[in-house]
């Protein structure tokens, strides 16, 4: 990899409108995944300075030059906002496929116009974000009113690490809280210069904060500070938990989880004609982002009659899929995040062959010669339920393939998982396909094409893959958002 970081990103704490160091000094080192050298040494910030930076985003709300000027006003300055990212998209792009092993072209082509997108769209929401009255008798008046929360901590992952801070940041913005946001220590850069970004539109000194450092140290301080009204958190399910706990041992703040998943992908009888689109749909929703996505088709449910005809379908999409540098124009699959990302993959695959199942393609780490994390797409067949492959979060470029014999066999094997963050069925017959999206439970299904909807639909999971409220959609303002009365008495 030839590329560079662009000349503009910093990497101190963004507090209070402007960088500064962590008050220790201290950092952590950040490495491309590509070639696994350190890029940048970035602020690890500690429990003083997420101190610092609530004490910031409390007085900012305080002030109320965001959280109570016209709704409409939020909205002019989020989409100069916007427009600002647009102005530096390249700059962006680029330090997001080398920090987070990202491949360049999706970079270009979802995340970033994703964030925009995003900032574009609860612009347009913050002025209709509207109360009630309730019904009263004649002496009385009941206003409900929606205000926002105060002071929101973000903690992010780092698969998407430009999307998953529009998701929050976004809506909590629109809605006129002040925001501290935890970025990935694996990939935090980007966040860091879009803070800076968003001081350069209009947004007030205090009301972005981001600490960037370590998940038990920066995030555990956010999760358990005083002074932070809700935490909107994407990430494992394990780390979800701990935030649970966090709110249940400091302040009651609202935590809103969206965590991982092992999503279902059902094929029925009825697509034994179209076995190559079928196979190329599911082949991007198991494969994309290196399966380093949250609602990953890791898990195809195929008809035993038309099984091993997908399966050689779907291993000829496996192999179109070019691994390589994340800078490169024409890479597919790049690098998985960090070493031990790597590690378990290959554990998994592992673990699979000597639980019987038969490797169709991949199931090797590939260009070890760059110092990179690379593995290829790999599809697994023979695949039984008990399996690990077929019942954890791989996180990787690996698809697990089972079968079945009827409807209720496949809507037995979709649901037999502690996870519901998506599903995807492909059938013919609208009533099968619709029967079987109202019956997974799961908080996205897609029929006939993967997808997780788009900025205008509620985004979360189920069971143990999400809790307290949805990105995404009209809904997400809900997190953002307390309810309050107003009950007037009339004389
Ligand atoms: N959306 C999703 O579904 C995601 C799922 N994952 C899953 O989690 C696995 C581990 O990935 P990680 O990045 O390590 O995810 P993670 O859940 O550990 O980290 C997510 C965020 O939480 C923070 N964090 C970590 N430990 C914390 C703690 N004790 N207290 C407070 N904050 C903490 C991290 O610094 C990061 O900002 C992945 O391999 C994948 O299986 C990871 C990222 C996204
Ligand atoms: N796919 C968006 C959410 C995530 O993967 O974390």
């Amino acid at each position: 990899m030839t590329a560079t970081l662009p000349d503009a990103i910093r990497t101190q704490a963004y507090i209070d409108g402007e960088f500064v160091d962590a008050l220790d000094g201290a950092t952590f080192d950040s490495f491309a995944p590509a070639t696994g050298e350190v890029i940048a040494k970035v602020a690890a910030c500690s429990e003083a300075d997420v101190d610092r930076a609530v004490a910031a985003a409390r007085a900012a709300f305080n002030k109320g030059e965001w959280s109570r000027i016209a709704p409409g006003d939020r909205k002019a300055v989020l989409f100069k906002f916007a427009d600002l990212i647009e102005q530096h998209a390249e700059e962006l792009i680029i330090t997001e496929a080398i920090d987070a092993g990202k491949p360049i072209v999706d970079c270009r082509g979802f995340d970033l116009p994703d964030i925009i997108n995003t900032i574009r769209w609860y612009a347009e929401a913050a002025d209709k974000v509207f109360g009630k009255t309730s019904p009263t008798g004649s002496d009385h008046v009941g206003l409900i009113v929606r205000e926002p929360v105060g002071v929101v901590g973000g903690v992010l992952p780092w698969n998407f690490p430009m999307a998953m801070l529009a998701w929050k940041l976004a809506p909590a913005l629109a809605t006129g809280n002040s925001v501290v946001i935890k970025p990935p220590e694996l990939a935090s850069l980007t966040t860091l210069r879009l803070a800076e970004l968003a001081t350069e539109a209009g947004i007030p000194a205090g009301v972005f904060n981001v600490v960037p450092g370590l998940g038990h140290i920066a995030g555990k301080a956010l999760g358990l500070h005083m002074d932070v009204d809700m935490v909107s958190f994407t990430g494992s399910t394990e780390v979800g938990r701990a935030f649970l706990r966090y709110s249940a041992d400091s302040n009651l703040k609202g935590i809103v989880l969206e965590c991982g998943g092992k999503s279902p992908q059902i094929v029925m009888a009825d697509c034994s004609d179209k076995l190559e689109e079928v196979a190329a749909d599911l082949a991007e929703a198991a494969f994309f982002n290196a399966g380093q996505n949250c609602s990953a088709g890791s898990r195809i449910l195929v008809h035993s009659s038309i099984k091993d005809d997908f399966v050689a379908a779907l291993a000829v999409e496996a192999d179109k899929r070019t691994v390589g540098d994340p800078t490169d124009e024409s890479t597919v699959i790049g690098a998985l995040i960090e070493p031990s990302a790597l590690e378990r993959v290959l554990g998994y695959i592992e673990q699979a062959k000597a639980d019987g199942a038969r490797i169709v393609t991949g199931g090797e780490r590939v260009l070890a010669e760059t110092g990179g994390y690379f593995a290829g797409a790999t599809v697994i067949d023979e695949v039984t339920p008990q399996m690990s492959v077929a019942r954890e979060e791989i996180f990787g470029p690996v698809v697990s393939v089972l079968s079945f014999d009827d409807v209720d066999e496949a809507l037995a094997l979709a649901n037999d998982t502690p996870y519901g963050l998506a599903a995807t069925v492909w059938s013919k017959d609208i009533d099968v396909a619709l029967r079987t999206a109202r019956s997974v439970r799961a908080g996205t299904v897609a029929v006939n094409g993967y997808s997780e909807g788009d900025i205008g639909t509620p985004f979360g999971g189920y069971k143990m893959s999400g809790f307290g409220g949805r990105d995404n959609g009209l809904e997400a303002l809900e997190q953002y958002t307390e309810v309050k009365t107003i009950w007037i008495t009339l004389h």
